[in-house]
């Protein structure tokens, strides 16, 4: 294969936060030779100087900044051709709304593009092979992002299911909290085969009532990034529940957390809206009650082990 295959550099990107997933998609980008303009709130160039032009404009702010950033862009004058890649993993809790979904409503002639899928950004740090899933309702315009970041190290799938795509990435974030947990109190291989399995089950039922595709759930950015997440002490999510298990209190586990735990506030939002919509999701449930102080992990196994049997599909 051709080197050249990957490098379209004529085309301006901005990428918005510096943070640990911010800075990895930029060198991602610019080992393709893209001109990359990074902006965070510490910058010394402003938003505006730092979005003029851009034919791309990249979020990967965490879940608390989207609103703001938004915000702050809205009262900058920007194309209407400009793409709008957001590669967030959380959810709003004034709506309840996915990020992209904010985006869209923010700028609503824009083409939105999601970016998500098995992504520790150390692991691309380091070089190591990964491989994410870009999506867009609008023909081509996920094409356009996917060449600017595929590599030899990086493979970039499109896919048509931008909502089941965010969705997949950011309701991993709730069960690999609870895989934390199960690694914690050392309950074993069996049980974590379940409850990841499982806890891809109420993803599924979440995430088509939201209006997204099932399948969509069984590639990359869904299972593939559940994966990735329940089996990494480099997941924040998953380190979270692991120290709970050792007993710790989420806000000592916080203040010590390098970055964002967006499964904390996922949590909260998504048994919430899984309350109203009537949706059973048993183990989001428990990890929501954990994090809030009012049982122990080991009572919350014993809340799942003691549930009413049932059959596998209904
Ligand atoms: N680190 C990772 O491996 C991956 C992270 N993500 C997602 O990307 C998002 C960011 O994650 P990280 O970079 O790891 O988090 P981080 O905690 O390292 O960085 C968060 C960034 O958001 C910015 N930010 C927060 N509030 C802001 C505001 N009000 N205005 C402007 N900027 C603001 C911070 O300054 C920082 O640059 C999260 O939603 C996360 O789930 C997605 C894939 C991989
Ligand atoms: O989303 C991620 C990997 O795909 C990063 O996981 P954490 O946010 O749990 O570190």
């Amino acid at each position: 294969m051709n080197e050249e295959r990957y490098c379209h550099s004529k085309i301006s990107m901005a990428i918005l936060g510096t943070g640990a997933w911010g800075s990895a998609l930029s060198t991602l980008a610019a080992a393709n030779g893209y001109h990359i303009k990074l902006w965070s709130r510490r910058s010394c160039q402003t938003l505006t100087e730092v979005v003029k032009d851009a034919d791309i404009i990249l979020s990967a702010v965490s879940m608390k900044g989207v609103r703001d950033i938004i915000s702050q862009l809205q009262l900058v004058k920007i194309s209407p051709k400009t793409i709008l890649v957001t590669a967030t993993k959380g959810l709003d809790p004034q709506t309840t709304c996915t990020p992209s979904q904010i985006w869209q409503k923010a700028f609503l002639k824009n083409p939105v593009v999601v970016l998500s899928g098995p992504n520790l950004s150390k692991e691309i740090q380091k070089g190591l092979p990964a491989a994410t899933v870009v999506a867009s309702k609008i023909d081509g315009v996920a094409e356009m992002v996917q060449l600017i970041f595929s590599s030899y190290r990086f493979r970039v799938y499109t896919n048509h299911d931008p909502l089941g795509v965010e969705l997949g990435g950011t309701l991993k974030n709730v069960i690999a909290i609870a895989a934390g947990v199960c690694d914690g109190l050392e309950l074993g291989t069996n049980a974590k085969a379940a409850l990841v399995t499982r806890g891809l089950a109420e993803m599924v039922r979440v995430g088509v009532d939201w209006g997204a595709q099932q399948d969509t759930f069984y590639g990359l950015s869904g299972l593939g990034d559940l994966l990735a997440t329940c089996n990494s002490p480099l997941s924040r999510n998953y380190q979270v529940g692991y120290q709970l298990a050792s007993g710790k209190k989420l806000s000592e586990i916080i203040e010590n957390l390098e970055g964002t735990a967006e499964g904390v506030n996922t949590t909260q939002v998504l048994v919430r809206r899984a309350r109203v919509q009537k949706i059973s999701i048993p183990i989001a449930e428990q990890v929501h009650r954990l994090l809030q102080a009012e049982i122990s992990p080991q009572q919350a196994l014993w809340e799942l082990m003691q549930r009413d049997v049932k059959a596998e599909y209904e």
